[in-house]
């Protein structure tokens, strides 16, 4: 029975070398009970439900591998229940792997067959897409591609078995091009690449089926999915007897001339997200005062990254000067969490020597960078970052000893001991100037009153995406 996988808390993710394992070990405890039965008469069940009431067909597109074979079975079960499908495949029954085989023959049994081509003209009042799965293996291209293009554009609802075809399952990457679906089915747990890059544009709304396999057939994983916060992702209520120190000093170093809201932007959320006490180093000296939140402090940034606090951000609007190189030698050298963002990453970057330090850093440091900034400290392109960005995240977290949110669509948090989580709130609403300094304040926040630093990145990037949105006017 399919669910919703955002009811689950902390779903583990699952790479195609992993689904393989599980795959392994199902067909060793149960010889002879292919998890493709389950599978496709999962798909069935919803493709009932998805269907336009029109009396179109169901449109089942099939590939050459197990893929395919769920879309056969999915066919098989809706033309029993008397829909009319319409099955396109250009695959070599003779080439089909086995479990795939046994679906085309009681396919074919059933007296169905299969169009080499999607019948122009023809309107359907559903798109079941099983071209690729997890075994997608490089870019899709020639009669598939055309599929594709006619399937993206028809009016009716498309269903992906597993993932979208043309999505690469353990990185959200479209590999050529990729089903647009409105529902992915997809099967023994969720995959990272539905729910980073181009994945939830592509994926629509999730289902998962485990198709009941045993959860202790389950590989442990270094992943899992931010669906909802977990206990250690909580403050402890606010004691009565307390008082702002109990809460935590923040210091947040930035805004200079020309960037000054990046700070009162990061102070602001830290304030509003619980910090004892927030002082602002701003660069431009002019600025000494905030008087939206006349209870941010102000102090000169040289004093204050030297100063005793209980936490450190340096970076919103920074700049690259002379003054912020500086600046930002000195926080390496804090023994409080230190939070590095915007231009402290671009120095980071720049400077063997700092980054150095930064690898060095006993107390925990934890980086915000977006993909720009990520790609800048890996010495490669945005493009390379986001073709795998739980690799780039990964790397960074290895290479710096550092908990790492690697920001954009499905914000991919990395541990320094090879954990990770991909979040899920958050939306295109955020990609505004400013949303990351509004992050950095969130996280400040949550390490200044006492939650270890993992967990309280993750906690900042889940709520940051929870807040409430106010969409851009439509124009
Ligand atoms: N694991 C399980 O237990 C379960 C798995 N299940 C299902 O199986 C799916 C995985 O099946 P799979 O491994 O057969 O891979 P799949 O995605 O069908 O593609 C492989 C074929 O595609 C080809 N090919 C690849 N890329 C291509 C391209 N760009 N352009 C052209 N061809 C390309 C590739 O060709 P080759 O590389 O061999 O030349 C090969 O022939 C999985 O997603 C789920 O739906 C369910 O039944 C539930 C249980
Ligand atoms: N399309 C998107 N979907 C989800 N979150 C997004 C999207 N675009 C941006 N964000 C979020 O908005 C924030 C933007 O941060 P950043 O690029 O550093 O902006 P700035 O430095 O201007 O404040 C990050 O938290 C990022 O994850
Ligand atoms: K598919």
């Amino acid at each position: 029975m399919p669910i919703d996988p955002f009811t689950l808390v902390s779903p583990p993710l699952f790479a195609a070398a992993d689904l393989r394992e599980i795959e392994h070990r199902w067909t060793a405890a149960h010889p002879g009970r292919p998890l493709m039965a389950g599978a496709g008469a999962a798909a069935a069940d919803l493709a009932c439900m998805l269907a336009r009431d029109t009396g179109e067909p169901i449109l089942v597109l099939a590939g050459p591998g197990n893929n395919g074979g769920d879309a056969l079975v999915t066919a098989r079960l809706l033309a029993a229940q008397g829909f009319r499908v319409v099955v396109v495949s250009r695959a070599d029954p003779a080439r089909l792997p086995p479990d795939a085989a046994r679906a085309w023959a009681d396919w074919r049994d059933a007296g169905g067959n299969a169009l080499t081509d999607v019948p122009a003209g023809q309107s359907f009042g559903l798109v079941v897409d099983g071209l690729y799965g997890v075994g997608l293996v490089r870019a899709i291209e020639g009669e598939d591609a055309r599929w594709i293009g006619l399937a993206n554009a028809m009016a009716c609802p498309r269903l992906a078995l597993d993932v979208p075809s043309g999505l690469d399952g353990d990185t959200g990457q479209v590999r050529g091009c990729a089903v647009r679906a409105d529902h992915t089915l997809t099967f023994l747990g969720l995959k990272p690449g539905l729910l980073t890059a181009d994945g939830p544009d592509h994926a629509g709304t999730l289902h998962l089926d485990a198709l009941g396999v045993e959860p202790d057939m389950l590989p442990a994983v270094a992943g899992s999915a931010l669906t909802r916060l977990e206990a250690r992702h909580r403050l402890p209520p606010r004691p009565r007897n307390s008082h702002k120190g109990v809460f935590g000093h923040a210091g947040v170093v930035g805004g200079a001339q020309g960037m000054v809201g990046a700070a009162l932007i990061a102070g602001r959320a830290a304030l509003a997200y619980g910090a004892g006490a927030v002082t602002l180093g701003v660069l431009d000296a002019r600025v000494a005062v905030d008087y939206g939140e006349p209870r941010l402090m102000f102090a000169p940034p040289e004093r204050l990254v030297a100063a005793p606090l209980d936490v450190l951000a340096l970076g919103p609007g920074l700049g690259q000067a002379a003054q912020a190189r500086v600046l930002l030698e000195t926080a390496l050298a804090s023994t409080c969490p230190l939070v590095l963002d915007a231009d402290a990453l671009n120095l980071l970057a720049g400077d063997p020597a700092l980054s150095e330090m930064a690898a060095r850093r006993t107390a925990p440091t934890l980086l915000t960078p977006h993909p720009g900034e990520a790609a800048r400290l890996l010495a490669c392109g945005t493009y390379d970052v986001q073709a795998d960005r739980i690799a780039a995240a990964s790397m960074l977290a290895r290479r710096f000893r550092a908990h790492v949110a690697l920001k954009g669509a499905g914000t991919v948090v990395t541990h320094p001991q090879g954990r990770y989580a991909i979040n899920t709130t958050g939306g295109p609403h955020l990609a505004q100037a400013g949303s990351g300094d509004r992050l950095t304040g969130i996280v400040v926040a949550l390490l200044a009153q006492g939650m270890a630093p993992g967990d309280a990145l993750e906690a900042a990037v889940w709520r940051h995406g929870s807040e409430p949105s106010i969409p851009p006017a439509a124009i």
